[in-house]
């Protein structure tokens, strides 16, 4: 049982399972572009854990969410990307790939951040395009990463050196 948790964010519930098996829904609803949230009370130059988010090339360049969306799931159709492109981390974001209903589960492709993932998993995103094991960008081809909506700009320059 969870004794001390309070929400991070009012408009979205986690729906607690198991080990890795809870996630984030939204309560409202969302249009495609929309900000679901700015991303705030960051832990930048984390080292990387299945929590963090990758936010730069580097080796260091992780953040802990430090908050309820460090349990949005991964989805090979996902349905809101993390920018967290600027230059100024104060504009870094969520935000709706596509229109979101209330009530649904918000999902975002892990390799649209991740080049190389602390912690592997098999996909049960259930989708019709689903790849299956996902580890990170690193060992998928340029094509399957950049069919999902949003790509981050060290994802998209270390697939072309790694092609080149
Ligand atoms: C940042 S957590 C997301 C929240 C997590 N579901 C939890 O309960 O803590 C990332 C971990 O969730 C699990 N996960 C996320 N998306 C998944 C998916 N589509 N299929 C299977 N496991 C997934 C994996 O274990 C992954 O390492």
């Amino acid at each position: 049982m969870i004794q001390s948790y309070s929400p991070s964010h009012a408009d979205f519930i986690v729906e607690f399972h198991g080990e890795f098996s809870s996630f984030l829904k939204t309560r409202k609803s969302f249009i495609q572009g929309e900000t679901l949230t700015v991303l705030r009370n960051l832990t930048i130059r984390s080292p990387k854990a299945y929590s963090t988010v990758q936010c730069g090339r580097g080796v260091e360049d992780n953040a802990e969410l430090n908050s309820d969306f460090l349990y949005v799931n991964h989805s090979c159709e996902p349905n809101i990307a993390f920018d967290l492109s600027s230059t100024d981390p104060t504009e870094w974001h969520v935000r709706a790939l596509k229109n979101i209903d209330a009530g649904s589960p918000v999902t975002f492709f892990y390799p649209s951040t991740e080049w190389e993932m602390d912690q592997a998993f098999e996909c049960q995103c259930g989708t019709e395009t689903c790849l299956g094991r996902i580890q990170g960008a690193k060992f998928l081809t340029t094509e399957q990463v950049n069919e999902r909506g949003w790509v981050s700009p060290w994802i998209l320059e270390l697939m072309e050196e790694r092609d080149a």
